[in-house]
């Protein structure tokens, strides 16, 4: 086994009275994408800077590549970092050729040819001699992309990565994101919850107030949460009478509009239900969608305030939020 490239055990984080993370343990390995979820003020911003050294823990022990990112490393540690952060400000009179090729001597990349490459990466060559004061907001997100991946770094944190990115742009990111994985650059991937994003990490860390809530595979997350499926039907046979005759093994009717019918199913009657629908003649067509990341984050977000959990996105009486290391 290869020395992870993140290892987080019990690491607190307090500025004055307020705990930003409590006790958070997590792992990340050679090539994994993690993405590391949570709503304002969870801590995820926090946990970057703790990676990149800016600022030490409270408590805890935290190493990077096997180093102390704020220790007497740090400053080789942060040749193989790259870095997106939230906000990207850059020069607004410099161009996006010179920001990039300013940012690249403060890392000390000697190939200014990499620069052109990069900026051709992320589709920015018309536009790299004009002044940034004239970029959009997705053309600056992707100069802080550019500006990320300087010196060919082996670790990625990027922190709200496709804020102002058209949806070709982002579809475009996670190709890259997908191609650098496969490269065994490891990505840790900072959102509130971004759509579409569970096919492009390899596991999840969920935080709220400070505290891991959940982490693991979409599939870990998706039994621990233990979340019905939901059902789409196209169907003859009225709602009720759907629910008559399906009820007895959980499944209740969460919305019908004329022949469409939707269906919470628990996962553990899934294949029961797949049978009677299957031999069900009244029945056109059936889509099945198993828990999305959306709906596991909102369940295990729910967790930190029990009374306000919209219906069917509860905690289940029978599990309760996992809080262990993220590669358990
Ligand atoms: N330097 C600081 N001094 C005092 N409090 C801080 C500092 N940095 C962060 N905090 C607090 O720590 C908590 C976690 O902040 P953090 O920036 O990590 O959240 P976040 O998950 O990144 O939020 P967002 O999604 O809004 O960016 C917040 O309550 C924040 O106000």
């Amino acid at each position: 086994m290869t020395q992870p490239v993140i290892e987080m055990a019990a690491v607190s984080k307090r500025f004055g009275t307020l705990t930003a993370l409590d006790e958070v343990s997590l792992t990340l390995n050679e090539g994994e994408v993690l993405g590391l979820m949570g709503h304002n003020g969870a801590g995820k911003s926090t946990s970057m800077k703790l990676i990149l050294g800016l600022i030490r823990p409270s408590m805890g022990r935290l190493r990077v590549f096997g180093h102390d990112p704020s220790g007497a490393e740090a400053n080789v540690l942060r040749q193989r970092l790259g870095y997106l952060p939230e906000n990207v400000q850059f020069y607004e009179q410099l161009s996006g050729v010179e920001v990039l090729r300013y940012f690249a001597r403060l890392k000390r990349v000697d190939d200014l040819r990499r620069v052109d490459a990069l900026l051709e990466r992320v589709g920015l060559t018309h536009a790299m001699h004009r002044r940034v004061k004239t970029y959009s907001k997705g053309m600056r997100q992707r100069l802080g992309l550019a500006q990320a991946l300087l010196g060919e770094p082996r670790l990625l944190l990027l922190d709200e990565p496709t804020v102002g990115l058209d949806p070709m742009a982002s579809r475009d990111f996670y190709a890259l994101v997908d191609e650098l994985r496969g490269k065994g650059v490891s990505v840790v991937l900072c959102s509130h919850v971004l759509p579409g994003v569970e096919r492009h990490i390899d596991r999840a860390a969920i935080l709220g107030q400070g505290r891991l809530l959940a982490s693991g595979t979409i599939d870990e997350l998706r039994e621990a949460a233990d979340l019905p499926l939901v059902v789409r039907l196209r169907t003859s046979r009225g709602a009720e009478d759907l629910e008559r005759r399906l009820g007895s093994v959980g499944v209740s009717v969460t919305g019908a509009a004329g022949a469409r019918v939707t269906l919470a199913v628990p996962g553990s009657a899934k294949i029961e239900v797949l049978r009677a629908l299957m031999t069900d003649g009244a029945v056109e067509d059936v889509d099945l969608e198993p828990p999305t990341l959306e709906s596991l984050y909102a369940h295990f977000d729910a967790t930190l305030h029990p009374q306000a959990a919209a219906p069917g996105m509860r905690a289940s009486e029978s599990s309760s939020p996992r809080r262990e290391e993220a590669n358990a």
